[in-house]
């Protein structure tokens, strides 16, 4: 992430959290990277529901996700989860991640999502205009 983060969420590492070798199991990163997200739209504008009303969409919905695990996450970390300024396509936006416990990178990553809409009964990505005027101001 070259640019200063967009947003962050504070996530305490516990047990729970953990697989069997007391490491952080893969999946939660994807949870907190989405939880980031949306902490970000309740945050900024008024959560997802307010935002999908605005966009006429069902949903700023997943289509793809991807992370490369740098370093593993322990009980008791306290890991920040940074969300980076999206890159915007004409019906995709792309927003990077990066995990930290202190200056230890954990995961850096990334979502693509769409402005999920149906037409004609079908689900497709909508374009992004609304939404980047929405997040950008
Ligand atoms: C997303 C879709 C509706 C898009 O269909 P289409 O309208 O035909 O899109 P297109 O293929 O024309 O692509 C449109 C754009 O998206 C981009 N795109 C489409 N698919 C992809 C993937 N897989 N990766 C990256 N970019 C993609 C594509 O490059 C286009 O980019 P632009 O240059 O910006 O225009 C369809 O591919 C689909 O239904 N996919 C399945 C979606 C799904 O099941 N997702 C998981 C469930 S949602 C979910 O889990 C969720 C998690 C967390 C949340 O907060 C919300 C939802």
């Amino acid at each position: 992430m070259s640019q200063a983060p967009l947003f962050h969420i504070d996530v305490q590492i516990s047990f729970g959290h953990c697989d069997a070798a007391g490491i952080v199991f893969y999946p939660n990163y994807f949870r907190w990277f989405d939880r980031c997200f949306h902490t970000f739209l309740l945050h900024r504008h008024g959560g997802h529901a307010a935002v999908c009303k605005q966009t006429g969409s069902r949903g700023i919905g997943l289509m793809s996700a991807d992370a490369k695990f740098r370093s593993p996450g322990l009980d008791g970390d306290l890991l920040t989860v940074e969300m980076g300024q999206p890159v915007w396509g004409k019906r995709s936006l792309t927003l990077p991640y990066r995990g930290l416990v202190g200056e230890r990178i954990l995961i850096e990553g990334e979502e693509t999502r769409g402005i999920f809409a149906e037409v004609d009964g079908r689900l497709t990505a909508a374009p992004t205009d609304t939404l980047r005027q929405i997040i950008e101001g």
